[in-house]
């Protein structure tokens, strides 16, 4: 089993702190959603996880496994089983898609696997998220509608196997369909796995298909709630100023 802790974490950014001692703990197969008002930290969170260097932890400590993590490298958290499918990924022209999931692949799993073995494991793949091959011929992310953007963060994650992924609104310019297959994957991939997460949502409707384990709310810095899913019904009635009162 795998567990990510996170210890009294104080982040600052551009030096000013944005995180004010977050204790977080995840272990293989759990999902836990992140929510909160705008500003309140989330991304920030998930970047300072992933070893952002704008992202600078002041105090507190990141743990896999009981391994003090904090301050390695991102490609080496990577390595080590964490992923991030970020709120807004970076377009970059004129490098493919395909190219870049065989990269990682190769990154993670060394570069034993002949290329057309993975691109013939990520087009099937593909078909459950709902990406094209088009797509994959394409740009990183270039010209990319903002769901097919998600369903392609979640086909890297299907690809990468991670013991933890962090999931930055998967959920978020996704339509029905979408949000359905890429709820299937993130409990497809807890079930083959055991994956853990941590997701990051505005919306309750994502929890209609996942059944979340804890839900948190994270509120100028800090996680100043945890229950159940009737925690996001709560906010969903009454909003966060009415949650928090
Ligand atoms: N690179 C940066 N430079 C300056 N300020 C930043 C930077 N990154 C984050 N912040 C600030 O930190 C605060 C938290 O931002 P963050 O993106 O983590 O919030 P969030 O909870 O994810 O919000 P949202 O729900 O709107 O996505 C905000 O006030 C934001 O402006």
């Amino acid at each position: 089993m795998t567990t990510l802790k996170i210890k009294n974490l104080h982040v600052q950014v551009e030096g000013k702190e944005i995180l004010k001692g977050v204790d977080l703990e995840i272990n293989s197969k759990e999902i836990h959603v992140l929510m909160g008002p705008n500003g309140s930290g989330k991304t920030s969170l998930s970047l300072a996880i992933m070893g952002h260097p704008k992202y600078k932890v002041t105090e507190g400590q990141i743990l896999l496994d009981n391994e003090d993590i904090t301050n390695l490298e991102t490609y080496e958290k990577v390595r080590k089983g964490l992923f991030l499918a970020f709120q807004n990924p970076i377009e970059i022209n004129g490098v493919k898609l395909s190219t870049l999931l065989v990269a990682e692949y190769n990154r993670i799993y060394g570069s034993s696997t002949q290329p057309l073995q993975i691109i013939s494991q990520v087009k099937e793949l593909s078909k459950t998220v709902g990406i094209t091959d088009s797509l994959l011929n394409r740009g990183i992310f270039e010209g990319f509608s903002g769901g097919e953007k998600k369903r392609t963060e979640i086909l890297q994650m299907l690809l990468m196997k991670p013991k933890i992924a962090i999931l930055d609104e998967p959920d978020s310019g996704v339509d029905v369909d979408g949000l359905k297959a890429i709820s299937n994957a993130i409990v497809k991939l807890r079930e083959e796995n055991s994956t853990g997460y941590l997701i990051i949502t505005h919306y309750r409707r994502i929890l209609e298909h996942i059944n979340a384990d804890k839900v948190h709310v994270l509120y100028k810095g800090k996680i100043v709630a945890s229950g159940g899913m009737e925690l996001a019904k709560l906010i969903d009635e009454k909003g966060y100023e009415g949650v928090l009162k």
